[in-house]
């Protein structure tokens, strides 16, 4: 059951002032109200005007602005929405928020609770709220088209699909309960028996198949990890930094810089990359060390590719051999046996090793029909939908078989928020900022 919202929330939507404009944007019952407090003469909804707004208490002006209004339900939150684009400095905001916070009914908003109400107010699913989420998050191409896609209501009909499919199947299955207990007709029963094994095993095949490309669509989102390891001196941090030169569009926010571990990230092919530094690998009993190369191997039997870069080639290749250091060895520059041979110093073989990186990772990111599931809770829940669904269809056991139905529904539920999902709502919508 959705909740009332009884206050009307406002709150800075845009960002950090001093800026061109600041949007404040108030959201509830007495949002039309507010504006109406600010200026004499109401614009007609949905239409931008320019309005001179003044402080109701005692008539000063606070701003010459642009605003706007939407009258619920057609309105990002379902609510009345007013739209105030101000001049963007620190002291107009300021201004504004301590006027609006001292009408009635009025207070500032909690992060996310925009987007909070417009998911009460059934504007749209959770998969599709925490599209939003990635959307504001997203630094990368891959993550942008992603989070476009989620938000967009993609994910939630694909869910709702299945989910009213196993619906049907389960009242199918009760009404033969009840049917089978009225007339007995065993033969019947068990016809329709076949007919609705079929049906699921169909409705899992699908299920399974969006879970199988689910690995790919949580890299697009999260990234891929590549380790970087090797001897001392090889060369691994000077190559880190050549390629770091050219695409290092993002900056870290990763807190992986630990002793020995250094975490860098990079958008190849416009998918989020993190090259792991790691230490050399060598056999030491100096214990800071040891743990450093400990770090090493466990990050780099994680990652997505590890670079095993030498001087000569390895007897035993750790993943992607690199030859670092051709200036002295006179090596040919370039990708020769899959092998990659190169120069930190003098850039030779540079550019041959970054298209193969960008071949790389489109191929890890295999372009194709787009993915769906890009989060570990979407994984999971369809995980357990499908549980569900093989225990129905391992039961010729009607009751079992609807329970199970029962089960699957409420799983993929889970997904679209239509139950169960009060222990996640706060971590999802906490996780956007005030104004959203
Ligand atoms: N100025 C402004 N720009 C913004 C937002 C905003 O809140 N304000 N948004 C904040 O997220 C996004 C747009 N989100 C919105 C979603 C729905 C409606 C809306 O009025 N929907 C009505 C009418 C639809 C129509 O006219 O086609 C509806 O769905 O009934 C408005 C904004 C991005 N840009
Ligand atoms: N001649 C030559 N020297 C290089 C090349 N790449 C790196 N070096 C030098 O090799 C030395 C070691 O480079 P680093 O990048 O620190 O090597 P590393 O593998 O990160 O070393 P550790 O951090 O000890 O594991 C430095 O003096 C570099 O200038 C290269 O392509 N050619």
């Amino acid at each position: 059951m959705a909740p009332r919202h009884e206050d009307t929330i406002y709150a800075l939507s845009s960002g950090r002032p001093p800026a061109g404009v600041a949007l404040v944007r108030i959201s509830g019952a007495q949002a039309t109200a507010a504006l109406a407090a600010l200026t004499t003469t109401l614009p007609p909804p949905r239409q931008a005007a320019l309005r001179t707004l003044r402080d109701p208490s005692d008539s000063s002006i606070l701003d010459r602005a642009m605003v706007l209004r939407f009258v619920g339900p057609a309105s990002a939150t379902g609510e009345d929405v007013v739209e105030l684009h101000l001049h963007g400095g620190p002291a107009v905001v300021a201004a504004m928020l301590r006027v609006l916070g001292a009408l009635p009914g009025l207070r500032l908003a909690e992060p996310g609770e925009f987007t909070r109400r417009g998911f009460d107010n059934g504007r749209f699913d959770l998969s599709q709220s925490e599209g939003l989420a990635d959307l504001i998050n997203a630094e990368t191409e891959a993550q942008r088209l992603l989070a476009l896609d989620q938000a967009g209501g993609r994910l939630r009909d694909k869910v709702e699909g299945w989910r009213e499919a196993i619906i049907a199947l389960r009242a199918e299955a009760e009404a033969w309960l009840d049917f089978a207990e009225a007339e007995d007709d065993v033969e019947a029963g068990l016809a329709s028996t076949a007919k609705a094994v079929a049906a699921i095993a169909r409705l899992r095949a699908d299920i399974a198949a969006t879970l199988d490309d689910a690995g790919r669509g949580m890299r697009l989102r999260d990234g891929l990890a590549i380790a970087v390891v090797g001897e001392p001196n090889v060369g691994k941090s000077s190559l880190i930094n050549t390629l770091s030169r050219r695409d290092a569009a993002i900056v870290s926010e990763h807190a992986g810089t630990t002793r020995d571990l250094i975490e860098l990230p990079l958008v190849i092919a416009g998918v989020g990359v993190t090259l792991i530094d790691t230490a050399g690998l060598r056999d030491t009993n100096d214990p800071v060390e040891v743990e450093g190369i400990r770090r090493a191997r466990a990050r780099a039997a994680q990652a997505d590719l590890v670079l095993h870069i030498a001087i000569a080639p390895p007897e035993t290749p750790l993943g992607q051999v690199v030859i670092n250091k051709i200036d002295r060895s006179g090596l040919t520059a370039g990708v020769y046996d899959g092998v990659i041979q190169v120069s930190a110093t003098t850039g030779a073989g540079i550019a041959a090793f970054e298209v193969w990186l960008e071949d790389w990772v489109r191929t890890a990111v295999r372009p194709g029909e787009a993915v769906l599931v890009t989060q570990l809770r979407h994984r999971q829940a369809l995980a357990a939908a499908l549980d569900d669904i093989d225990a129905a269809m391992a039961t010729d056991d009607l009751v079992l078989r609807a329970e199970s139905l029962r089960l699957a529904s409420r799983a993929l539920g889970r997904i679209t928020g239509t139950v169960g999902v009060e222990d996640v709502l706060d971590a999802i919508f906490g996780r956007f900022c005030i104004g959203k």
